[in-house]
């Protein structure tokens, strides 16, 4: 049966690297004029939630699942938010399910083919797995310890479809060192250069591509397979402190910060108030790079509550709290 005659849900699963840009690809397909009603479901590492805030609004159900990685602890609940989709399939077309950045998508597909009533109504799709052109290479070549598997190299192993993104901020040269090591980890998959996750939607959405047969050649153990090992040095502090930030000393902070310690800070996000600004400050960071923007006003009496969170190796909590801290000019209670 083709994908065209199968009348059961598709379902996408957005997989790819702390980073990599899936919440820009998430944005564009909530935003372009493609005509499908999407349920998202959503799930985000780190202690303190931010992605909530920086998925713009649009029409769509949005689940969050925030309290653990939808490849193990959590997939009890994605079990149950796909249940209850099931029972109101008529009201959308597509199910889109956004991993953490360190997830293994191969128990999140399992879930489509292990539970009956899942498998009767739903169809995995494709997995399409974001790639950063500019910071996969040094996560690819991770050693992990005996057992604990690479989430960077799973990702792509699994993918169906690779959106090569960030090509802006990689020379040619390290653009096509990143293709050879794609194709040496996944020879077949249909790779997609992408600048802000530009791509063209009808190449990833209800593609069929997702595809049991070729799986299990590569890994016979993948319907029965239930353990795997995360890399637990990578672990996560979230910031929550009320107040105003003074942009001077936050970027004097982060810079530095982030210049020392961009190897073992892989990922940084945060929704902060600026003193003097009505408008949120939503700051994002991968490794070293770190870009600030203006985000949505505040509303009329909401508290100025700065968020922030570092996802990496060696983190250093009591620091990363007590420098910003020092960035917070007005008086605020540290969470
Ligand atoms: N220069 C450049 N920046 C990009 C590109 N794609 C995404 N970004 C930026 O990279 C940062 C991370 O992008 P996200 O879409 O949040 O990445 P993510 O994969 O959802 O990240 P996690 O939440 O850590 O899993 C953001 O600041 C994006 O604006 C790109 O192609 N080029």
């Amino acid at each position: 049966m083709s994908a065209k005659q199968d009348d059961r849900v598709p379902v996408t699963v957005l997989t790819g690297f702390l980073g990599s840009g899936k919440t820009t690809l998430l944005n564009r397909i909530l935003t372009e004029n493609h005509g499908l009603r999407i349920a998202v479901i959503e799930n985000e590492f780190g202690e303190v939630g931010i992605d909530d805030a920086l998925v713009l609004d649009s029409e769509e159900e949005i689940f969050e699942m925030n309290n653990g990685c939808i490849c193990c602890t959590v997939r009890g609940d994605l079990i149950r938010i796909l249940g209850a989709l099931m029972r109101r399939r008529e009201k959308f077309d597509h199910i889109l399910i956004e991993t953490t950045g360190l997830a293994d998508p191969a128990p999140v597909a399992q879930t489509f083919f292990m539970d009956d009533e899942i498998a009767a109504q739903l169809r995995l799709d494709a997995i399409v797995t974001l790639v950063d052109a500019a910071h996969v290479l040094p996560h690819l070549d991770e050693q992990k310890p005996e057992g604990v598997e690479n989430e960077a190299v799973e990702q792509i192993a699994f993918a169906d479809r690779v959106v090569l993104n960030k090509t802006d901020l990689a020379d040619e040269q390290t653009v096509a060192e990143v293709i050879a090591r794609i194709r040496g980890i996944n020879a077949p998959v249909e790779i997609i250069p992408a600048r802000h996750a530009d791509v063209e939607l009808s190449r990833i959405l209800d593609v069929g591509a997702f595809d049991l047969e070729r799986v299990l050649k590569d890994d016979p153990q993948f319907l029965t397979e239930t353990e795997h090992q995360h890399d637990t040095s990578v672990t996560s502090v979230g910031i929550e402190i009320d107040g105003e930030v003074d942009e001077g000393r936050l970027n004097a902070w982060l810079g530095k910060l982030l210049r020392e310690k961009g190897a073992d800070i892989f990922r940084s996000k945060g929704i902060l108030a600026l003193a003097g600004s009505d408008r949120r400050y939503v700051f994002q960071g991968v490794h070293m790079l770190f870009v600030g923007e203006n985000g949505a006003p505040w509303r009329e009496g909401e508290a100025r509550r700065n968020r922030l969170v570092f996802i990496g190796r060696n983190l250093d909590r009591e620091a990363l709290t007590h420098g910003f801290a020092r960035c917070v000019v007005t008086a605020g209670a540290a969470v």
